[in-house]
């Protein structure tokens, strides 16, 4: 079970709303990632969903359960801190059996539950030393390790990954990835990193100054932006934003393309420009062009185009992938 609802949830810190009023559905077993900027209030919203925070208006649901009053211990959830907040002077095996210590829980039980999820985190041969001994990687499993023994509804992690450098990260991501697959539980995951929420989630929450600009699987947000807040968080290198024509009912509007979605030719296209930087990340290469009266443009290619700096080019927008946006920044 993991089933996660959210009515009207609100928070105040004294005069501040960090959060005016938000509802959430999680269903059991999604892996539902928030992500936004900093400061919009996604660590908030994990934690009052695992309790470390009390609400100041409005109800959370747990499997059925009203759990707006529950002491964090009685929710069922395990959370997992980008500190890993191992105890150094424990042994991983102490460290993963902590919270089942602390529960009281049968020896013989304990010794089950850590070696399985020792097992499923490949730390079988770890068992035995102590957090400073390990990588930054292995410290992490280790906390997620203390997280699986409890059997939790739903597993909430903040920006678990952000002590990692570049590579491990990308390691990490698939590892819970993979776990989620195999555990098949909730899990919430924070992040501001919107590369790590498309490859990660079954579904996006995203958040701008408290409130929800969006909920859809990763390609829905993709493909389909409901505004221009999303447009312009949610794909890497970002969507081309470019003033619109005035429209009758909309005002100014906006148009999006993605660097994908911009034909090349060094013949007639569209709109006339001048190659600036290109970068090359081996298999896309994107290009940097500059078009007289709009912003710099992004334009990716496979590479063999072979243009330069200075270069003069054509670019022309696939017609069925534009994006359109009114003055409210909302899609048309
Ligand atoms: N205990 C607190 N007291 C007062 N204000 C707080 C408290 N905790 C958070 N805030 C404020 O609430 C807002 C949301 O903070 P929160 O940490 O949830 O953002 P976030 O999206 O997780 O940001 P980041 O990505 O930087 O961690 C911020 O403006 C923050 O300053």
């Amino acid at each position: 079970m993991g089933k996660i609802t959210l009515r009207n949830v609100q928070k105040r810190f004294g005069e501040a709303v960090v959060i005016p009023s938000l509802d959430l559905d999680i269903e059991d077993g999604e892996f539902v990632v928030f992500v936004g900027p900093s400061g919009c209030g996604k660590s908030t919203l994990l934690r009052l969903i695992a309790g470390l925070e009390d609400v100041s208006d409005g109800q959370i649901m747990i499997d059925g359960r009203d759990a707006t009053e529950m002491p964090p211990a009685k929710r069922g959830l395990a959370m997992v801190f980008q500190s890993y907040a191992l105890y150094p002077h424990m042994t991983v095996k102490k460290n993963i059996a902590f919270p089942l210590r602390m529960a009281k829980m049968e020896p013989q039980e304990i010794e089950r539950r850590v070696s399985n999820a020792a097992k499923i985190l490949n730390l079988t041969n770890y068992l035995d030393r102590r957090p400073g001994q390990l990588s930054g990687g292995q410290r992490q499993r280790v906390a997620i390790g203390r997280a699986i023994v409890r059997e939790p509804a739903a597993f909430l992690f903040d920006e678990p990954l952000s002590n990692l450098d570049a590579a491990l990260r990308v390691n990490m991501r698939l590892e819970i990835t993979e776990l989620h697959q195999s555990l098949e539980t909730t899990m919430i995951y924070v992040t501001h990193d919107q590369v790590e929420a498309m490859t990660m989630a079954d579904k996006i929450v995203v958040l701008n100054a408290g409130r929800i600009e969006q909920v859809g699987s990763p390609l829905t947000l993709y493909r389909n932006p409901a505004n221009l807040f999303v447009a312009g968080f949610i794909g890497s290198p970002k969507m081309n934003l470019i003033e619109g024509p005035e429209a009758a009912k909309h005002g100014a509007t906006t148009i999006g393309i993605r660097p994908e979605h911009i034909d090349l030719s060094r013949e007639a296209g569209a709109w006339e420009g001048e190659v600036g930087v290109s970068e090359h990340l081996g298999s896309d290469t994107f290009l940097h062009v500059h078009v007289a009266g709009m912003p710099t443009l992004t334009v990716r290619t496979g590479g063999e185009f072979g243009v330069h700096h200075g270069d003069r080019v054509w670019l022309t927008p696939q017609a069925d992938k534009i994006h359109r946006f009114g003055a409210d920044g909302k899609a048309l």
